[in-house]
């Protein structure tokens, strides 16, 4: 299993798939499998919880030196436990949740042998059916269509990693960015005169150059604003103003969603994530609707436009939904929209924000990309002055500027905690450390489950430095006297074959937006005296949230003209 960043992985698959075994669900629903991000992860605590019931007994040890495998006793409890598990001996161990076992795994040698495995042997996403029919609320009744659409279907994700496709949804996105940055603020005092990013993070008026605003709603918005309508065209948003914020109720909701819990369980967040649930679908019913009757030459409704800056990408699932005769509520769309939101929206903030509370960082990264950001003189009439003209030259911010991006992968180090699932399909052992005379055996049967919580690995002191640091030189490498940002070992993307695909539109897209922020803006922290302080995390899909706001005041940057 190749996992190499840069590189699109071949969609074919390397074994025959069969429907009807549930080690198969997940290769006959392809939408599902972008979901299995999250939902690993969701589901970790309720399998510590479950073993808190279950007596486990250890597994036999197995031949020879192989090593069997720490069973998590039930009398250990549960909670805070989890840091100091792996940073014990048992880097690798195995929970028991009714029949099923999790094995456990962090141990990057073990990880990287694992991973390259055949994928008949650890197939990711089993439970994938699940997540589309309980969080996304696809029809049970459409799982045989699935099973026949699989491959296509995941053939379309390749849309976010080869060119022409992935140049034609970015430029879409830098387009909205340079357009947005510059006039990020209004510096209205009303309501009604603000953009809805402002809005939405609460924007409190102070003078005609400066505003009180929440940064984290502030940036996810600017970024879903321009990144919805570059892969769903403009009419989405435009028709539905509130889809944005209901994905972030809905994704509130996503590990009730998956515990089966119903809209009606006394608990707010679950009924807000419900019917949030309810209009981000009908809001992509409506598209799917739209797309229909373009394609029928029938008349729509003319608020949806004519729709050609729909992406090539969506376009082609709307072909596959359309020639295989799912109907519109069987469309799984909604698992591409919230893959495209969720992550990148948080991890946009948290780099941001890591830059501006590191003392001197700004300055230097301010430097180091100013080549390629440029801010020109705007057109002025009278005594009215548009904003300034941005330009962002994304691809050389990814190349050219290693402190930069590598304040990006530190950015991730810290906030994401992506896992990686997949079912053991035969007896399979698994040896780590294989250059130590150390080395150590695993043995995992068919027919249980391996999870990769990569966080574990990603503040693991024994491999990083002062874990807990913001440190983004430890990512650069000096390369034929040329320095530059490596990521190394860690997997905020997770791994394997079903490794996130839209890595490379995300990288893209956050650099543009923090660069093109930081050359136009000026941020403090409100309170001046007590300073930028790091907010405490929550976890949510692969990357955390925020415990609480981190209200800034920003101004305009004063820029000098020459004529
Ligand atoms: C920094 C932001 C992001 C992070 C940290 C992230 C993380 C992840 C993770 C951890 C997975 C699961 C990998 C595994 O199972 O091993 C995943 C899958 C996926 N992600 Fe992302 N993601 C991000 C942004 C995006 C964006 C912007 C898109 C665009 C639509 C996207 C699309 C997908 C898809 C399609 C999959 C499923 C791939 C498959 O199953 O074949 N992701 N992502």
């Amino acid at each position: 299993m190749d996992d190499d960043f840069y590189n699109p992985l071949s969609v074919t698959p390397s074994v025959a798939q069969t429907w009807g075994s549930l080690s198969n669900i997940q290769s006959i629903i392809p939408a599902a499998s972008l979901l299995f991000m999250g939902t690993a992860l969701l589901a970790l605590p309720l399998i510590f919880i479950a073993a808190r019931f279950n007596v486990n007994t250890p597994k036999e040890p197995s031949d020879g030196d192989r090593r069997s495998i720490w069973v998590f006793p039930y009398t250990i409890p549960i909670v805070g436990h989890w840091f100091q598990l792996d940073r014990s001996a048992h880097s690798v161990f195995a929970l028991k949740f009714g029949i099923d076992t999790h094995n456990i795994i962090s141990n990057p040698e073990v990880v990287r042998s694992l991973l390259q495995k055949d994928e008949s042997i650890f197939q990711p996403h089993p439970t994938a059916w699940d997540v589309l029919h309980k969080c996304f609320a696809v029809p049970k009744r459409s799982k045989p269509k699935y099973s026949l659409i699989w491959h296509e279907l995941q053939s379309t994700l390749e849309y976010l990693l080869q060119e022409p496709h992935l140049s034609n949804i970015l430029k879409s996105v830098i387009r909205n960015l340079e357009e947005n940055i510059p006039q990020m603020l209004s510096f209205m005092d009303s309501d009604v005169d603000q953009h809805s990013w402002e809005r939405f993070a609460n924007a409190s008026f102070i003078s005609n150059s400066e505003t009180e605003i929440d940064l984290m709603s502030l940036i996810r918005n600017m970024l879903g604003t321009a990144s919805i309508p570059a892969v769903f065209g403009r009419s989405l948003m435009e028709k539905y103003p509130e889809i944005l914020h209901d994905l972030y109720d809905m994704d509130k909701g996503m590990s009730y969603f998956l515990m089966g819990l119903p809209a009606w369980t006394p608990w707010p967040t679950i009924g807000k994530a419900y019917l949030a649930r309810q209009r981000v679908l009908q809001g992509l019913d409506g598209l799917q609707e739209a797309l229909d009757a373009i394609v029928d030459e029938k008349h729509i409704d003319s608020l949806w436009g004519d729709l050609d800056d729909v992406s090539e990408f969506i376009v082609k699932r709307h072909a596959i939904y359309k020639e295989n005769a799912l109907d519109i509520t069987e469309r799984a769309d909604i698992a591409v929209l919230w893959a495209l939101v969720v992550n990148i929206d948080l991890i946009v903030f948290w780099q941001l924000l890591y830059i501006l509370a590191t003392p001197g960082l700004s300055d230097r990264i301010r430097k180091e990309i100013a080549p390629y950001i440029k801010v020109t003189k705007p057109v002025s009439i009278g005594g009215f002055a548009e904003a300034p003209k941005l330009t962002i030259s994304h691809e050389v911010l990814s190349k050219n500027c290693p402190l930069f991006k590598a304040s990006y992968f530190e950015a991730m180090r810290l906030s994401a905690r992506p896992s990686s699932t997949s079912k053991v399909m035969a007896d399979v052992t698994i040896t780590g450390e294989t250059h130590t005379a150390n080395s150590r055996s695993y043995m995992f049967r068919k027919g249980e489950y391996v999870t990769i919580p990569h966080d574990l690995h990603m503040r693991d002191p024994k491999y990083f430095d002062a874990p807990e640091t913001f440190n983004p030189e430890r990512f650069l490498v000096q390369k034929n006297g040329m320095l530059s940002a490596e990521m190394g070992t860690i997997r905020p993307y997770g791994a394997g074959r079903s490794i996130c695909k839209g890595r490379i539109f995300a990288e893209r897209a956050c650099l543009a937006l923090v660069a093109g922020v930081l050359v136009c803006w000026d941020i403090e922290p409100v309170d001046k005296k007590t300073g930028w302080v790091i907010p405490k995390q929550e976890r949510s899909s692969a990357v955390c949230r925020p415990t609480h706001e981190t209200r800034v005041r920003i101004k305009q940057k004063t820029f000098k003209w020459g004529d």
